[in-house]
């Protein structure tokens, strides 16, 4: 009987195996194609144009602040490898109007010809608590880090799908598969674009247009240190849990991704553990993915009890820790 069973998954396996071109797409060639990165002045968004450049790619940086633009395109043209190469800036607040948004793909396309892969990496963090939190700020993390990625992406998706091809990649974070203290405003952001990635991609598939979602550690970027400045204790030593990373590490792993049309991208060990235990009904793009979530589902969800158990009781000595100094206060 065991046997049998054994016998049973092994050919299941097998079959799974002989299906797995079918839902693996053909990885998108880089050398020439035309790829926009939204956020490509600053951080990890310029660590992907930088990667992409590197592999022959021509590149639109979008951002608002034009001489940090200007700035980042000096620094990714000494990438070159081929002296075709051009990297375009365009100033634009991704967040407060789709006709301005389409407009500077439309520049985009009429100078370097169609998008091929769209990178939404404008975003930013805000943490406090709950009601520390300015009512505004909800909004505009929401219109930056949400509406700016539906916006560019929504810009793009028509010619991707008339043309059979293309890859739209969203920069969410690991705050976008679990909330944590300080994060009320920012995580509801990025889990935003996660249900978005997971509607279009059964949207666009069968088009051959490749949906990528990545869920970065803290990294050291001038985005990270801006957010240092006004983040609760809480939210530090929560978010030491899991790796500080190098923009340009995080950058060689998403663009990996993206051309290999890889539904899930994370970056680290947790950043493994976090992807496989939140996969819900996200797409799978490769049987030893899907058979990998299937095992590890069980054991991750016992690690993630203890990491759950070890945030609570760093919130809980936090607030006892100001209680203490509160009172201390009080009767000095
Ligand atoms: N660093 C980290 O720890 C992590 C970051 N992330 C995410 O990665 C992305 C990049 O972060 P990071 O590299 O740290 O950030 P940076 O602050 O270093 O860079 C942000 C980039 O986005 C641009 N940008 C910001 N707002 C807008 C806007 N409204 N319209 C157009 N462009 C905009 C900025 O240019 P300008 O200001 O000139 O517009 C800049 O180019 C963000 O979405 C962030 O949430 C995810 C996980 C971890
Ligand atoms: C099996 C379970 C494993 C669990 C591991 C849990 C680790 C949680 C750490 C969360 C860190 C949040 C980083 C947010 C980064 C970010 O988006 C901002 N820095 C943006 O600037």
């Amino acid at each position: 009987m065991l046997l049998l069973a054994a016998a049973f998954i092994v050919a299941f396996v097998l079959l799974l195996y002989m299906v797995s071109p079918l839902i693996s797409p053909s990885p998108l060639k880089l050398a020439g194609a035309h790829v926009v990165v939204t956020g490509g002045s600053s951080g990890i968004g310029k660590c992907i144009a930088i990667e992409c450049f590197k592999c022959g790619a021509f590149i639109t940086l979008v951002a608002r602040n034009e001489s940090k633009l200007v700035q980042a395109k000096k620094e990714i043209e000494k990438y070159a490898i081929n002296e075709k190469q051009v990297v375009i800036c365009i100033s634009v607040d991704v967040s407060k109007d789709y006709r301005q948004v389409e407009n500077v793909i439309k520049q985009a396309q009429e100078k370097l010809g169609p998008v091929d892969m769209l990178v939404n990496c404008a975003g930013m963090a805000i943490a406090g608590t709950f009601e520390e939190i300015e009512i505004g700020q909800f909004t505009r993390l929401m219109e930056v880090n949400y509406l700016g990625s539906v916006y560019a992406s929504r810009a793009v998706i028509s010619t991707m799908k008339e043309r059979r091809m293309g890859r739209v990649v969203f920069v969410s974070s690991q705050a976008g598969q679990l909330g944590l203290f300080g994060y009320t405003a920012y995580s509801p952001s990025k889990f935003a674009l996660r249900g978005l990635a997971e509607a279009l991609q059964m949207e666009v598939k069968p088009y051959n247009v490749y949906i990528t979602v990545a869920y970065p550690p803290d990294t050291d970027t001038p985005g990270f240190a801006e957010e240092n400045k006004s983040k609760p204790l809480e939210t530090k030593l929560i978010s030491e849990s899991s790796s500080l990373c190098q923009p340009e590490q995080v950058a060689k792993v998403i663009v990996k991704d993206a051309i290999q049309g890889n539904f899930n991208s994370s970056v680290g060990s947790d950043g493994y553990m976090l992807s496989s235990l939140t996969c819900g009904m996200s797409p799978v793009t490769t049987i030893t993915e899907g058979l990998q979530q299937v095992v590890t589902m069980g054991l991750f969800r016992t690690i993630a009890l203890f990491y759950l158990g070890s945030f609570d009781s760093i919130v809980r000595r936090c607030m006892m820790q100001k209680q203490n100094c509160e009172q201390a206060s009080k009767t000095d």
